[in-house]
């Protein structure tokens, strides 16, 4: 089956919020992936919950929060209030993990959790029947624009085979550096979403990129 394709607006002009929505929705992209950054668990500090709000208002499209921040259980309520459909915290963000899940889904919320490039999958193992998305970061969390790191794709790999292995129905997610460049070898790791951020922005027809990215062509 086809990834699903989800635009980062991490690398949209943050002046034209409204106007990166609807590039998305007319590029039929599947959903909008939206990075939070809080400056200390990375370097940059993007928004917050009232941009998951405001992106809500004005569309219909599944919303894929993935929190970079530091003490994420001090923030699942806002989040989920304001409308996010799968709201991913990092495992190396709390020692609270499985609690941190529970919260979520009592909300009604999707929960994802995410994983740095130097974390082994053997890290969440043990929570893998608590999510609804596995994001793996293909780059060091923070920027847009950065190189896919390989050896990232033999964890989701690995995801693919516990999840049949266990039965449990968890998406698995990659996230950085994927573009029409490194595509191919990201599909045959049997991703089921990939977020793209300059490959979408940057493309001259928004359309086909999402196409490719599909493995349409
Ligand atoms: O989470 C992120 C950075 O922390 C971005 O979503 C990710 O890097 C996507 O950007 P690009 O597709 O340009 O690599």
């Amino acid at each position: 089956m086809a990834p699903l394709v989800a635009p980062s607006i991490l690398s949209a002009n943050f002046t034209d919020i409204a106007g990166a929505v609807r590039l998305i929705e007319s590029a039929g992209a599947d959903w909008i992936h939206l990075d939070v950054m809080d400056g200390s668990f990375v370097p940059p500090i993007t928004f917050g919950s009232q941009m998951v709000a405001d992106i809500r208002a004005i569309s219909k499209l599944p919303m894929d929060v993935h929190l970079m921040i530091d003490n994420p259980e001090r923030h699942i309520e806002s989040f989920c209030a304001a409308g996010a459909d799968y709201l991913t915290v990092h495992a190396e963000a709390s020692v609270h993990l499985h609690r941190i899940l529970q919260t979520i889904r009592d909300h009604g919320v999707k929960p994802g959790v995410s994983i740095v490039p130097s974390t082994p999958v053997d890290h969440i193992v043990e929570i893998l029947n608590e999510v609804d998305l596995v994001l793996v970061m293909s780059v060091n969390p923070g920027y847009g624009g950065q190189k896919i790191i390989p050896s990232t794709l033999a964890k989701v790999e690995r995801l693919v085979g516990i999840r049949e292995e266990k039965s449990l129905s968890y998406r698995i997610s990659i996230d950085g550096g994927v573009n029409r460049t490194t595509i191919d070898e990201v599909r045959k790791s049997g991703v089921d979403v990939i977020v793209a951020g300059s490959a979408f922005f940057n493309a001259e027809d928004s359309a086909a990129e999402v196409a490719i990215l599909r493995g349409r062509r």
